[in-house]
């Protein structure tokens, strides 16, 4: 069983349009809504394929009750925290080219209790779970070391614990020494406080969370795919996508391919990268499942410590 954490799940809505022009008035093409936050969406795709999955979080108003409508036909079991404060929308607006900005608003505030229900819900669901996965930003209300916090419950309970936040909230769950964290270049960057310029300086960032407690770093590239740096070794595989419709969501379909493949490895690495091109094929941010992954089309390399990340869109 993989338990998913979204701290400030999501009502994704998705607006196609022809082209964004900041201050004009656009008429959209097509709109589409999905159930959102970085774990719904990694349950999602485990749930389509079948892998046994459960996803915590907090619900509030009536977005709070559509996100969960909108999960039941994708089968995906929830155990919802009741909150006060309505469940966010976020809106991703998508142009012909597929070039996708995202519009994410911060989320409810929860209260004391609110945080301690979900923390007491996460726990608990850990003792039933192989796999936890902690994922998201953090609503206001939330100490920046609610992943870390996860992340230590879990391991409590005997379950493998993967992150994937960004900012203080990762720096922290670092620390606490998860069996998995999945950055993209933004993310692995805030953590160096500088630029990212090759393959190489990837290289040296994951090895130094290796060398602080972090087991297995999966770096997610864009275009440029994916890097796993393990106990084992290191592995770039990459996959051109024949289309691209949206991007929002294909890490964390990335990151659902990795773990239902094992969680280790480079076959767990070619599995996650064949998620991640199926998912950039899909629109809105909707989840591939087993029938559109590809994992023979996706190409294993040795990781070229010189290939240039510049004008990579993370
Ligand atoms: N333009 C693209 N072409 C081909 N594959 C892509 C493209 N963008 C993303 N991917 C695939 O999706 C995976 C995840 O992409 P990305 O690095 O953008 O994740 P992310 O920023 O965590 O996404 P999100 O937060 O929206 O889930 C990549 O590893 C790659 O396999
Ligand atoms: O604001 P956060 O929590 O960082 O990200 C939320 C979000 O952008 O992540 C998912 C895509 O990865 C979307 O479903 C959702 O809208």
């Amino acid at each position: 069983m993989i338990v998913t954490v979204t701290p400030n799940p999501s009502l994704d809505r998705t607006v196609q349009v022809d082209r964004l022009v900041a201050g004009a008035v656009h008429r959209t093409l097509r709109t589409r809504l999905d159930p959102g936050g970085k774990g719904v969406n990694v349950a999602r795709a485990l749930a389509a394929a079948e892998v046994p999955t459960l996803a915590v979080l907090p619900s509030g108003g009536a977005a709070g009750a559509r996100l969960a409508e909108l999960l039941a036909p994708e089968a995906v079991p929830v155990v919802e925290v009741p909150v006060q404060a309505p469940t966010r929308s976020n809106i991703a607006v998508v142009e012909a080219d597929g070039t996708t900005s995202k519009f994410n608003e911060p989320g409810p505030e929860l209260t004391p209790a609110e945080v301690a229900a979900l923390e007491r819900a996460a726990a608990e669901q850990a003792g039933r779970a192989d796999w936890l996965v902690t994922c998201g930003s953090l609503p206001a209300g939330c100490p920046d070391d609610l992943h870390a916090r996860i992340v230590a419950a879990a391991r409590r309970a005997g379950a493998r614990v993967a992150v994937d936040t960004s900012g203080r909230p990762l720096e922290l769950a670092c620390q606490a020494a998860p069996d998995l964290v999945k950055p993209n270049l933004v993310e692995l960057a805030e953590l160096t406080g500088g630029p990212l310029r090759d393959l190489g300086d990837v290289l040296a960032v994951a090895h130094r969370l290796r060398a602080g407690g972090v087991a297995t770093v999966l770096v997610s590239l864009g275009q440029l795919g994916a890097v796993l740096v393990a106990e084992t070794g290191t592995w770039h595989a990459t996959s051109s996508a024949t289309e691209v419709r949206s991007t929002v969501g294909a890490g964390d379909a990335m990151l659902a391919g990795f773990l239902r493949a094992g969680g280790i490895g480079p076959a767990a690495l070619r599995t996650a990268v064949a998620y991640g091109t199926a998912a950039v094929g899909l629109a809105g941010s909707r989840m591939p499942g087993p029938d559109d992954i590809h994992p023979l089309r996706v190409r294993m390399d040795a990781v070229d410590k010189t290939v240039s990340l510049s004008g990579v869109a993370a």
